[in-house]
C-alpha cells in the first residue's frame, strides 16, 4: 500500500478578482501542472452564484422596465433574497418507474434553472397543454412569479431511463412582492 503524506494538492482559487489579473492565475495553473500534474479549483460555484444574480438582475430590470414600473427598480432590488439548490436525482431502481418532484409551482419571484442533458421537467402552459422541457447545458430556463398579469408555471418532474440528472436552480425571493396564492 502507498504511504501517504500531509501533502496537498497546489489550491486554485476562481474568483472573479483572479480569473481578472488573468496572468497570476495562468502560472499558477501552469505552475500546478508542471509540479503536480493537477490542482484544487476553488470558489467555482460562487463565481457561477455571481453570474446568476447578475441574469436574474438583468432580467428583472429589462422585465420592470418593459411594465413601466421602473420607479420600483431599486426598493426591488434591495428586497431581493437568493437561494442557490443543486440537485441529483438518481437513475430510477429497476422496480421504480418514475422519480421526480410533484406538481407545483415555486413561491420565488423569479427561479432559474440550468442542468445536463437528462430531459425531466415538465410545464403546464396557461391553457392546460404540458410542455416537455429539451434540456439543453448552454441555455437557462427562466420562470417567472405569478400575479394578476403573469402566469407562474405549474411544473412537475418525472424522471426515467438509466442516467443520473443533475439541476442548478437559482430562486430569487422579494420581501415585498406579495406571491399571490397559485
Ligand atoms: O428539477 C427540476 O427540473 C425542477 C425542480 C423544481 O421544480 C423545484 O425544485 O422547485
Ligand atoms: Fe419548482
Amino acid at each position: 500500500m502507498a504511504s501517504l503524506t500531509s501533502l496537498r494538492l497546489p489550491i486554485i482559487h476562481f474568483s472573479d478578482e483572479n480569473l481578472k489579473s488573468g496572468a497570476n492565475c495562468c502560472n499558477d495553473i501552469r505552475q500546478a501542472f508542471e509540479e503536480f500534474g493537477s490542482f484544487e479549483a476553488v470558489e467555482i460555484l460562487l463565481s457561477y452564484v455571481m453570474e446568476m444574480s447578475e441574469l436574474e438582475k438583468m432580467v428583472t430590470r429589462m422585465a420592470i422596465q418593459s411594465f413601466g414600473v421602473e420607479k420600483y427598480y431599486e426598493s426591488h432590488i434591495e428586497s431581493i433574497s437568493y437561494n442557490f439548490v443543486l440537485l441529483k436525482y438518481r437513475e430510477p431502481m429497476t422496480d421504480e418507474t418514475q422519480l421526480g418532484v410533484p406538481s407545483h409551482t415555486d413561491k420565488s419571484f423569479l427561479t432559474i434553472l440550468h442542468q445536463n442533458q437528462i430531459s425531466g421537467l415538465e410545464l403546464e402552459t396557461k391553457k392546460g397543454k404540458w410542455i416537455r422541457l429539451t434540456p439543453s447545458p448552454s441555455s437557462f430556463v427562466v420562470m417567472a412569479w405569478t400575479n394578476g398579469r403573469v402566469h407562474c408555471l405549474r411544473h412537475h418532474v418525472v424522471v426515467s431511463g438509466n442516467k443520473v440528472r443533475y439541476m442548478l436552480l437559482f430562486f430569487s425571493y422579494s420581501s415585498e412582492f406579495d406571491v399571490q396564492k397559485r
